[in-house]
């Protein structure tokens, strides 16, 4: 029923759920605790779901975290159109500290990212009118809410000047970030 395998941050998981085909296109689940559960990925409760928009191709937002007490994990995926979804180990003292994956998520490929607390997370448009859904461990907290430079790390995104909120464009460099994460094993 879904398809589960780990990246290159291992704690990062690319979900793929089964569609069911027919003529009239296509079902799928893409959300099921059980299924999930039974494929040996058990996520914590999701309290918030998150629905955006960008018109541009070439919208970048990110890189964003929430501190402890709320922090959140983040079930992506991409509703309309095409991005290019990124997680980054955050966590002090990790042996991933500072590395990147990124991973295309895309209406046709229906893919999905578990991206747990202790992760940045940020994504590039591919496409105009690109929509992205994702369900929060957490509620919004702005108090705890935080952006790192998305060009401080390396990240190849595939494009020079994207567009960006004013939060984002002047975000602190990864190099002086002060992470409130840990890693705990
Ligand atoms: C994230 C968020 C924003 N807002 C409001 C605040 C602001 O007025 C408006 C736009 O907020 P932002 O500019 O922070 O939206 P955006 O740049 O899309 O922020 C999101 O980026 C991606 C990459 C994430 O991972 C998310 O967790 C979130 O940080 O929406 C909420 O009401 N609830 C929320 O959960």
């Amino acid at each position: 029923m879904v398809e589960i395998s780990s990246t290159t941050l291992p704690e990062v998981k690319l979900i793929t759920p089964r569609r069911f085909g027919d003529t009239r296109g296509w079902f799928s689940e893409s959300w099921n605790k059980n299924t999930l559960s039974d494929a040996g990925l058990d996520l914590p409760e999701f309290v918030q779901d998150n629905h955006s928009m960008s018109a541009q191709m070439g919208t970048l937002r990110g890189l964003h975290f929430q501190s402890p007490p709320h922090a959140q994990g983040k079930l992506v995926r991409c509703a309309r159109g095409a991005l290019l979804d990124v997680a980054v180990d955050a966590r002090r003292g990790s042996p991933r500290y500072g590395q990147w994956m990124a991973e295309e998520l895309t209406e046709e490929n229906g893919r999905q990212l578990w991206i747990p607390p202790g992760f940045l997370h940020g994504f590039v448009t591919l496409l105009p009118n690109t929509e992205i859904n994702y369900k929060c461990t957490d509620h919004y907290a702005p108090e705890c809410d935080g952006s790192v430079l998305w060009s401080s790390l390396g990240i190849e995104w595939g494009v020079n000047a994207p567009i960006l909120s004013d939060k984002d464009a002047v975000a602190t460099p990864f190099d002086v970030f002060e992470t409130p994460f840990l890693y705990e094993g």
